[in-house]
């Protein structure tokens, strides 16, 4: 199957466990692979034939700006939920960082493999 990628989408989200981290925004990283058919678009070389990788960057962006949740786990749910209402994606994988939370690590990171519902 074909695939259409977006790494390092840079995103803010409120988003934590802890009281400390539910006062502002914190920044967040996305990596997203989708699983589609990109024959047609290869053909016809129109964007309305395939993926349009930057409406979903969008929602990916609206969904980060309007949730506050606890879990990076949620949240990595709900901006599949959106993938897939909105676009003709058969299978997604998407990897949501938070850089610089933990003092003694780079990065955590929860990565969700759906298949279209
Ligand atoms: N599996 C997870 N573990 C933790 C999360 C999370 O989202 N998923 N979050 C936290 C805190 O919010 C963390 O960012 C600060 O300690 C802890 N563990």
């Amino acid at each position: 199957m074909d695939k259409i990628y977006i790494e390092g989408l840079r995103l803010e989200s409120l988003i934590g466990v802890y009281d400390w981290e539910r006062t502002a925004p914190r920044p967040l990283l996305v990596d997203l692979c989708m699983h589609c058919d990109l024959s047609r678009a290869a053909q016809t070389d129109n964007v309305t034939d395939t993926i349009d990788y930057a409406l979903v960057a969008e929602s990916l962006e609206r969904v980060a700006e309007k949730s506050s949740f606890e879990l990076l786990e949620a949240l990595a749910s709900a901006m599949l939920d959106a993938l897939f209402a909105e676009f003709d994606v058969q299978e997604a994988t998407l990897k949501l960082s938070k850089p610089d939370i933990l003092a003694n690590a780079q990065n955590v990171a929860v990565q969700l493999t759906r298949g279209r519902p």
